[in-house]
């Protein structure tokens, strides 16, 4: 579903991406995981056209969109959940919604797309908190605000540029939850995620990003089997887990967990 092949990309500054190439299969969940500046976001970034590829190609569906407006790909259907959410903070939930869910961006008449009904059926915390801006939200549900904005633009594949960072770790548990059950609906998923051990708990296939070159990329039941690459990998991948002052109960629904 999304192919990319040989994919060079960066700034000013020089090459991030070195021929980088994945191939994600629909309704799976591709995990890149890597350090700090491995350049997981550039890839990310560079599938959605905020960053324009040097070389290589990035096919969606079959077709090559490398180099294509950020919102040419958004409408052939390429959401984006981006690091730290960028909620607006002066806007409400509802104001969130109600802007995701622009006429041309409306589901399907056959009812298959998302819709703010269905969204909120999800996650009925985010029903709650309609009226409160997105600056009085906690990081979690900025997070379900910043994925049901992505899931109201129709998306077939869904990129998620490290959902869990500076979450409490049951919160991050449940966006990798609720990552799992977006697959599921045959979503396909591009996850970027800095602790390998998270990754596989989410993830169909594990490529690891070192130095913007792949220096791993298999499928995760590999992965868990070989203890050995998982350690090398852990000693790539592994950070502190998050420090969060307390957990929040009950965001993903009213009754609690
Ligand atoms: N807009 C930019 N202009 C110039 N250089 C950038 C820009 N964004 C990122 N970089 C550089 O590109 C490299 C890769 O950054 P990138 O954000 O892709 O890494 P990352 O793996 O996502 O890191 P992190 O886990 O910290 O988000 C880093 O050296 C970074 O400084």
């Amino acid at each position: 579903m999304l192919r990319i092949d040989r994919l060079c990309a960066g700034y000013a500054g020089g090459t991030v991406l070195h021929e980088v190439s994945l191939d994600v299969r629909a309704g799976t969940v591709q995990a890149v995981v890597g350090r700090n500046g491995a350049g997981k976001s550039t890839l990310v970034h560079s599938v959605a056209g905020l960053v324009r590829p040097y070389a290589g190609r990035i096919e969606i569906g079959g077709v090559q969109v490398a180099g294509r407006q950020p919102h040419r790909i958004a409408r052939s259907g390429v959401g984006l959940v981006p690091q730290g959410r960028r909620v607006f903070s002066r806007l409400t939930v509802a104001e969130h919604l109600v802007l995701a869910a622009a006429p041309w961006r409306a589901a399907t008449p056959g009812g298959e797309g998302w819709t703010v009904a269905r969204i909120l059926e999800l996650l009925p915390r985010l029903g709650n908190r309609l009226r409160h801006r997105g600056d009085q939200l906690s990081g979690g549900e900025q997070q379900m605000l910043a994925i049901a904005r992505a899931l109201l633009g129709q998306p077939r594949l869904l990129l998620l540029d490290e959902p869990c960072e500076g979450l409490a770790p049951d919160l991050a548990a449940r966006v990798r939850e609720l990552v799992g059950t977006l697959a599921r609906t045959g979503l396909t998923v591009l996850l970027v995620e800095q602790q390998l051990r998270h990754a596989v708990e989410v993830g169909d296939r594990i490529a690891v990003l070192e130095y913007g070159r792949v220096v791993y990329d298999r499928p995760v039941h590999e992965v868990r089997a070989d203890p050995d690459v998982l350690a090398a990998m852990l000693s790539v991948a592994a950070v502190p887990e998050p420090s969060a002052p307390r957990p929040v109960p009950g965001l993903w629904s009213d009754a609690g967990h």
